[in-house]
């Protein structure tokens, strides 16, 4: 019998990475990763020149074109398959990721006139320099009502499409009246593939306010932020709108050439990395907390009712499979939090130690924070140093270190920022319980759990939880995949729905992280502790941390916050 394989391909924050991958069995028979060369940008743009401000974060729209061109041929290669028994491909990215682009499609950052015009390039998700728009958004969402406030959890994020496409219009009119449209990466890519724009329900749903019986909101929302934004959703953000597992369309004789695959094959409709990775671990039916864990952390979990959870970032009808309300909440910095640590708190000794044992850093410092008890180290942080997702949707809140002393040592504060973003999320399933959105087990992927054992004992000893672990090293890739077979249909090979996909495609390892009771009884007294922080910074009581940035940005002479 003839095999037949898909082609996922996951755009990650640093890097894109491809897998082809088995359809009988999942098995991902070759993987090939194209880092960006031109990375996150953030301190000044490509052609040099023009340094952006703090708070910004771009990307490359060239770059994700590398990895189509980089990563696919190299995939068929490795796996030495012929290219007729590849009969789809699909991806997914981080998201909110957007771009302007022109009538054809083209980036503006590629026009040579635009090119030292930050607001021509791509807006990566942790551009996080739009926080006045979405305080405004979220001003006028309420006063007026609007109903897409409380599908964002009572508050619009700044990573989201309508804050960052407010702000290309309030700091570079010029470039928002250039844009055609504006895209999410995601679309912007599949698009690429296919020669034709289609838009994705999951983007569209959790990053730009579109709802699957109410469409956009109202032109007059649009109108009382602006009255030349009234037509926007007509206009820059017009489009066919199709959920994920659909085709987005056929591969291109000219990608076709490109990339080594045969021209008509399915393209799936784009998808998002935390979202994609639900079925790719298998989960497909309410209960069980998905949590895709990288630079940070996405939580997704499906319910059969659409309720009201504080701080959750979207909650979309068939957002995440079709039949359910996918629910998504996240940690704006977990693993980022890390790198910060290892690239500022390291003490020389802990280098040196490193070295000489040609152990990798994180490796001795996990062994070392893994000789303390819960509670041991006297710390306890807020995991807010890329702001706070959810439950709170600030990203003008900072992270704090609290009990230090002249004998805590590096290895005590790695182990504490461990443990806060465990608490970031104990919070987020927190809210979701509280609302009735059911919580019973922990399924974890991306690359943390495959990085770290300590991160993931801690996980299931704050949150008291099962934590089981997908089999997958490129869990995202492997959905993306797994949506392109549903995209190719039965009919080519492939399968006739993502529960028919993810019941021969996706698991979960056999290891799990089990919650230690006496562990967890001590978590659950410093979680307390947390929490007390939590509200007093968090909740208006004490705005210290907005205070700084304002006083910083003066001192600066960035923008002040009002
Ligand atoms: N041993 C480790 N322990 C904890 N975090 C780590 C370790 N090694 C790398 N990291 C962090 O993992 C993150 C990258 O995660 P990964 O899932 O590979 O990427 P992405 O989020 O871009 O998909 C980085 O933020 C990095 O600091
Ligand atoms: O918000 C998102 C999904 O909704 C981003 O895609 C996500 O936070 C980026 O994650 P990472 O870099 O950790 O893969």
């Amino acid at each position: 019998m003839i095999k037949h394989y898909t082609i996922g391909i996951d755009y990650g924050t640093e890097s894109g990475r491809a897998v082809l991958v088995d359809l009988a069995n999942g098995e991902e028979v070759a993987e090939h990763v194209t880092p960006y060369i031109h990375g996150v940008i953030d301190q000044h743009l490509p052609a040099g020149g023009v340094v952006l401000e703090r708070e910004w974060a771009l990307q490359h729209p060239r770059d994700y074109i590398d990895v189509l061109e980089q990563s696919v041929p190299a995939v068929l290669k490795e796996a030495g398959v012929d290219p007729s028994q590849v009969i789809g491909i699909g991806i997914d990215f981080t998201a909110c990721t957007m771009l302007p682009v022109d009538e054809d499609g083209e980036p503006l950052c590629f026009q040579a006139g635009f090119a030292n015009r930050p607001h021509a390039w791509v807006k990566l998700w942790k551009h996080h320099a739009a926080q006045d728009e979405a305080d405004e958004i979220n001003r006028i969402g309420a006063e007026r009502e609007e109903a897409f406030l409380q599908r964002y959890g009572g508050k619009y994020s700044s990573e989201w499409m309508m804050a960052k496409i407010w702000q290309v219009f309030n700091e570079d009119r010029d470039m928002f009246d250039e844009a055609d449209a504006f895209l999410e990466g995601t679309d912007w890519v599949t698009a690429q593939l296919t020669g034709t724009i289609v838009r994705n329900s999951c983007t569209a749903g959790y990053k730009a306010m579109w709802h699957k019986q109410d469409g956009y909101p109202d032109d007059a929302f649009f109108e009382a932020l602006h009255p030349d934004l009234r037509r926007l959703t007509a206009t820059k953000l017009r489009g066919e709108i199709r959920a994920p597992g659909e085709a987005a369309g056929s591969l291109t004789k000219e990608m076709a050439e490109r990339t080594g695959l045969l021209p008509g094959i399915a393209v799936a409709v784009g998808n998002v990395d935390a979202h994609v990775s639900v079925p790719a671990t298998g989960v497909v039916t309410p209960g069980k907390l998905v949590m895709a864990m990288g630079t940070s952390i996405c939580h997704l979990v499906l319910a059969e009712e659409e309720k009201e959870v504080e701080g959750m970032c979207g909650v979309v009808e068939d957002g995440i499979v079709p039949g359910y309300y996918g629910y998504e909440a996240g940690q704006s910095a977990v693993g980022d939090i890390f790198a910060w640590f290892m690239e500022h708190g390291l003490t020389s000794d802990l280098v040196d130690e490193a070295k000489q044992k040609n152990r990798p850093i994180h490796a001795l410092l996990e062994e070392k924070a893994a000789a303390y008890q819960p509670g041991e180290t006297g710390l306890l942080a807020l995991d807010w140093w890329n702001g706070n997702r959810s439950t709170l949707v600030d990203t003008n809140l900072s992270g704090i270190i609290i009990g230090m002393t002249l004998q805590t040592k590096s290895e005590e504060i790695y182990r504490t920022l461990l443990e806060a973003t465990a608490f970031g999320t104990k919070k987020i399933v927190e809210a979701f319980t509280k609302a009735g959105v059911e919580v019973n087990e922990l399924v974890a992927c991306g690359g943390l759990p495959q990085k770290n054992n300590l991160l993931m004992q801690i996980f299931a000893d704050v949150t008291n939880l099962e934590i089981k672990v997908a089999a997958s090293k490129q869990t995202p890739a492997l959905g993306a995949a797994m949506y392109a077979s549903v995209a190719a249909g039965e009919a080519a090979g492939g399968y006739s729905t993502i529960f028919a996909a993810a019941e021969k495609m996706a698991r979960v390892q056999e290891k799990s992280y089990k919650p230690n009771a006496e562990r967890a009884q001590v978590y659950e007294e410093i979680y307390k502790e947390y929490s007390k922080l939590h509200d007093y910074f968090g909740r208006g009581e004490n705005d210290v941390m907005k205070t700084l940035r304002s006083v910083r940005d003066k001192a600066k002479g960035g923008t002040v916050l009002a």
